[in-house]
């Protein structure tokens, strides 16, 4: 096998390349904006997207009403792959890259001037920007989705921002969480005063923390192996015949044919186009996006009973502040995690479940509430709203730009739930959830409280950055 740097050196990487302008780049310009099609099939790892489904309500409280908190739970934006997902994609790129002979087909992209799109391994793990783009017209990084949704924020909620300008944010301590937040307090500009407080991963941090996940050393993935086991694979070995047929001896394996959906997804994120998404039937697109639906269901989703009190963490925490949303100076509270913390929490809540779990063995089609890609897509955004109309109080959520209602409790304004309903509905959902115990926290720490958003102004919450 090749090591790590032969690899970026046969990808083209030698200093004498710089000034050369590659082919495949300007053709970039013509190309990029036509794969946008293929976001939601990407299971997440791909740019940011829309919730496909915004049933038509609009995102601005009713006329009448007036919000009085916002709370958001978001993800760091369009990134690299992280080191271990590169190390599968190099072994798979080599594989590519070392084939003796002309590569035939929908390969054949590869020796027309083709450079890999991890260029600098110290970019691995991290958000994608304008400076370590492939291409610096990508208009898919992490760095202008922050941007941009900070404008949208600024947008949305200008009228209430007015007279709420001086607020703490708070971030996971990964440095791709830290730079999303950091991105997204500078474009909201010099009127505000704000403070990023980084609150760490480690799992010594226990129950004080943004990212559960990290705590939860009782978290099990294999747990629900033998359900996901039953998906069939089929698609990686019709994706590996077809393209060894067109190279023979190439020898891409079911592993290698898997590598290729995250090629496409993280070459989008830092190039802005990818050929090898172009290797895909829409079956298999499908029936990718499909498998990782039901890994995230059945590892972090409510297909694994356990996820409820990893959700319960942020949820109770979220119900406490909506609660103490008229006593508390503070109206905005923005924080920013990973992924499966989010998903987790989003389980907790109950937004996304009809009650029927993914079947392995068929795609349900019409029967499905539970997208991977739609809930956690890079740069995911998760709003709670409280708003007043007359002198009641309601609460809802906007999921990626869209109003998600709640299954059983939207008959207030803009479709949300009143909010003595919502505290019923929410003690429901937490009820008898104990995070720390079901964790088995105590193994980590000591830590039995999430009290960040409460005592932030007393405790530094500065913790290191790290690559992870
Ligand atoms: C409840 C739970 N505990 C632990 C894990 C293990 N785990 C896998 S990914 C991850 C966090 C970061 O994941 P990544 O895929 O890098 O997400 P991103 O930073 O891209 O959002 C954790 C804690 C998990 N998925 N779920």
């Amino acid at each position: 096998m090749l090591s790590f740097s032969k690899a970026l050196f046969l990808a083209g990487l030698c200093a004498v390349d710089a000034i050369a302008i590659p082919k495949n780049l300007k053709g970039d310009l013509y190309d990029i904006g036509t794969q946008e099609h293929l976001f939601p099939l990407l299971a997440g790892s791909g740019p940011y997207f829309s919730h496909p489904e915004d049933y038509g309500i609009p995102i601005d409280p009713p006329a009448g009403c007036e919000i009085s908190q916002i709370q958001l739970l978001a993800r760091h934006g369009e990134r690299y792959p992280t080191k271990s997902k590169a190390a599968k994609l190099f072994k798979t790129w080599d594989k590519i890259l070392n084939y003796p002979r002309n590569l035939n087909g929908s390969l054949s992209f590869v020796d027309e001037d083709y450079e890999f799109f991890i260029q600098d391994i110290s970019n691995l793990e991290q958000e994608t920007t304008l400076e370590n783009s492939v291409n610096a017209i990508n208009p898919y990084t992490g760095e202008m989705d922050a941007k941009k949704h900070a404008q949208e924020f600024l947008a949305q909620y200008g009228d209430f921002l007015e007279d709420n300008r001086e607020f703490a944010v708070f971030a996971a301590s990964s440095k791709r969480v830290h730079d999303t937040a950091q991105y997204f307090i500078h474009s909201l500009g010099d009127k505000f005063n704000i403070s990023l407080n980084v609150v760490s991963e480690d799992p010594s941090s226990g129950a004080n923390t943004l990212s559960p996940g990290y705590s939860c050393p009782a978290w099990n993935p294999d747990e629900n192996d033998d359900i996901l086991g039953n998906f069939s694979t089929d698609y990686l070995k019709e994706l590996a015949t077809r393209l060894n047929g067109e190279n023979h001896g190439l020898n891409l394996t079911t592993k290698d044919a898997y590598n290729l959906f995250d090629w496409c997804a993280y070459e989008l994120n830092a190039r802005g186009y990818s050929e090898i998404c172009n290797v895909f039937t829409p079956e298999e697109l499908i029936h990718y996006s499909y498998y990782n639906d039901l890994v995230a269901y059945y590892q972090d989703g409510p297909g694994y009973p356990m996820i409820q009190a990893v959700g319960a963490l942020y949820f109770n925490a979220s119900i406490k502040l909506l609660q103490q949303s008229e006593q508390l100076d503070q109206k905005v509270w923005l924080s920013f995690t990973h992924d499966t913390d989010i998903l987790n929490y989003l389980t907790t809540v109950g937004l996304f479940d009809n009650g029927k779990d993914l079947d392995p063995s068929r795609i349900p089609f019409t029967d499905q509430v539970f997208h991977k890609s739609w809930m956690i897509p890079q740069g995911a955004r998760v709003y709670t709203q409280k708003y007043q109309c007359s002198n009641d109080f309601f609460i809802r959520y906007v999921v990626n730009d869209a109003v998600i209602p709640l299954q059983n409790c939207s008959d207030g304004p803009g479709f949300s739930c009143e909010a003595k309903k919502f505290y019923e509905y929410a003690d429901q959902r937490v009820a008898s959830q104990d995070f720390f115990e079901v964790c088995n926290v105590s193994s980590v720490s000591n830590t039995t409280q999430l009290t960040f958003f409460w005592d932030w102004n007393t405790t530094h919450y500065n913790a290191t950055l790290l690559d992870e």
